[in-house]
């Protein structure tokens, strides 16, 4: 599987501020790039703090790229993959609209009546880890079912779950021109930090983009 992340941050490194609600960084011709990653991908995945902060659809804005997915045999929208530790997911999240495959990876902890009811409103349910989603054999069952291109939005935590499994290949960071600031902000990689080993990705490309600009790092 090739992991793709893609996040916007402010000039000072943050997702959104501290009240966690979402907050437009990018300008158009980034959620347009943003938007054909998307066509790009076979799942978009998320963390159930964005679910709760942004409520996202997750699924591709622009006519001419669904019919383009259609065209060559794939469903108009990627599927969509919810990361659930603690059993959050709301029954009605727009995610749960049924306009593509919706999965939930939730850990071996989520009671049975969850499950059911998170199958009731539609999602596939995989559970592995204990107290928390496990990624690495979450991510792999997913591949054994034809998910190749995943393209993970965010936010924070999930995004240091991630690199702590060295599971992202490619990293895409829009940084827009704004100030957010605040100790309790979501930043790129939250969790609990690196102390050693760290991530060191090579700069893949640098482009103006807005009035901002993208990073493109691989790993
Ligand atoms: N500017 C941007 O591009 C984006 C901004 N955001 C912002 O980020 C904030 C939400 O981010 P967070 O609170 O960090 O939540 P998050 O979206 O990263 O979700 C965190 C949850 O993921 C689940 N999870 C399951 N397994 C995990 C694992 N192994 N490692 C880590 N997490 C795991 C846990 O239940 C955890 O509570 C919101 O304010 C949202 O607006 C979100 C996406 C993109
Ligand atoms: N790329 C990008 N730029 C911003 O400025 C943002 N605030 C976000 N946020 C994320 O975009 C997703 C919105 O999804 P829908 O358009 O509702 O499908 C969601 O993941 C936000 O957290 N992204």
């Amino acid at each position: 599987m090739h992991v793709v992340v893609n996040a916007a941050m402010s000039v000072d490194g943050k997702l959104s501020s501290r009240r966690r609600e979402q907050i437009a960084i990018s300008g158009p011709d980034d959620f347009d790039r943003v938007d054909q990653l998307r066509a790009d991908s076979d799942a978009v995945m998320v963390g159930v703090g964005t679910i709760l902060a942004d409520d996202p659809s997750l699924t591709v804005d622009d006519a001419d790229r669904r019919a383009a997915r259609a065209e060559r045999g794939d469903p108009e929208n990627p599927a969509r993959v919810i990361a659930d530790s603690r059993i959050r997911t709301p029954p009605d999240a727009t995610v749960l609209d049924g306009r593509a495959q919706t999965y939930l990876l939730v850990s071996e902890a989520a009671p049975p009546d969850f499950i059911e009811e998170m199958e009731d409103a539609g999602a596939y349910v995989i559970a592995a880890g204990q107290d928390r989603v496990d990624l690495t054999t979450t991510l792999a069952k997913l591949e054994g079912d034809g998910i190749d291109q995943l393209m993970v939005e965010g936010g924070g935590e999930l995004i240091f779950g991630l690199l702590e499994e060295a599971l992202v290949d490619e990293l895409f960071v829009y940084v827009g021109p704004k100030v957010i600031g605040g100790r309790d902000a979501p930043t790129l990689a939250d969790g609990d930090g690196f102390i050693e080993d760290f991530p060191e990705p090579e700069l893949a490309d640098v482009e103006r983009v807005d009035d901002g600009v993208v990073l493109h790092w691989q790993f």
